[in-house]
């Protein structure tokens, strides 16, 4: 059982895919999580961003060991523990500079490709080119939508309300409409359900995703 879940930042990917894997005894797949981790190799060797070729020798060369348990996240570059740091402005400032060279999408896209075959295919992956791009063949693709408002205000309270509206408004809206420029995560491709979490709980959102799974699961048994 594979599911596949794309959508735009602040979506709820990753709280709900995890939660999701765990209920039906998945492993789980943070694809943003591998995009971030590069960046933080790049950054931390000095490659500049803007050299394409650089960045993309780095995919094909940065030291990453990456899990897949929902319980228990591990990031790690050449041995260190960078869990907490990609998740920081540095990383998530840079990260679209990486997601929007193609040629190291595609590293990243088999490196995916391979730990989905490597959990036996029982993952939850996520991030914004699973359905259409890393496992279009998925027992069940969803893309996970909500209104840029409700996106924000769940980014800003995730960061601890630190940062002002133009400021969240850059890391939202403003990262999203560069990583669109190289993949499409809002609109569903066909055969892809779209959930719409802007009015609904986390737990009524993780609802919606177990019964869309259940039902594209169901047509596939
Ligand atoms: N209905 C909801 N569905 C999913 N997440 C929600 C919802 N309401 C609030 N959140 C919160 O929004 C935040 C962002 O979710 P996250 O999973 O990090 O999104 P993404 O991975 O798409 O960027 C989390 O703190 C999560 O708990
Ligand atoms: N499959 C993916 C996953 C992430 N990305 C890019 C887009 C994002 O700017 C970064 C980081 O993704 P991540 O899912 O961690 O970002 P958010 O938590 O949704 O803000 O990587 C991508 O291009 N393709």
């Amino acid at each position: 059982m594979v599911v596949a879940i794309d959508g735009p930042s602040g979506s709820g990917k990753s709280s709900v895919s995890k939660e999701v894997a765990r209920r039906f005894g998945l492993a789980y797949l943070d694809t943003g999580a591998m995009y971030r981790a590069l960046t933080w190799w790049c950054l931390d060797r000095g490659v500049d961003l803007a050299d394409a070729d650089a960045v993309v020798e780095a995919a094909r060369t940065f030291p990453l060991a990456q899990g897949t348990d929902p319980d228990r996240e591990l990031v790690l570059v050449g041995g260190t523990d960078v869990a907490v740091e990609i998740r920081g402005a540095r990383v998530t400032g840079a990260v679209s500079a990486v997601a929007t060279n193609p040629a190291a999408r595609a590293v990243l896209v088999a490196r995916q490709q391979e730990l989905i075959a490597d959990s036996g295919r029982r993952i939850v992956a996520e991030g914004r080119d699973i359905t259409t791009v890393v496992a279009p063949d998925a027992d069940a693709r969803i893309l996970l939508t909500a209104d840029e408002r409700a996106r924000m205000a769940r980014r800003g309270l995730q960061n601890g309300g630190v940062e002002d509206a133009a400021q969240l408004r850059a890391e939202v809206v403003g990262r999203d409409a560069k990583d669109s420029t190289v993949v499409n995560f809002t609109e569903a491709a066909d055969g892809v359900v779209t959930i719409d979490s802007s009015d609904l709980t986390v737990e009524q959102t993780v609802q919606a995703v177990l019964d869309a799974v259940l039902r594209a699961a169901g047509r596939t048994a």
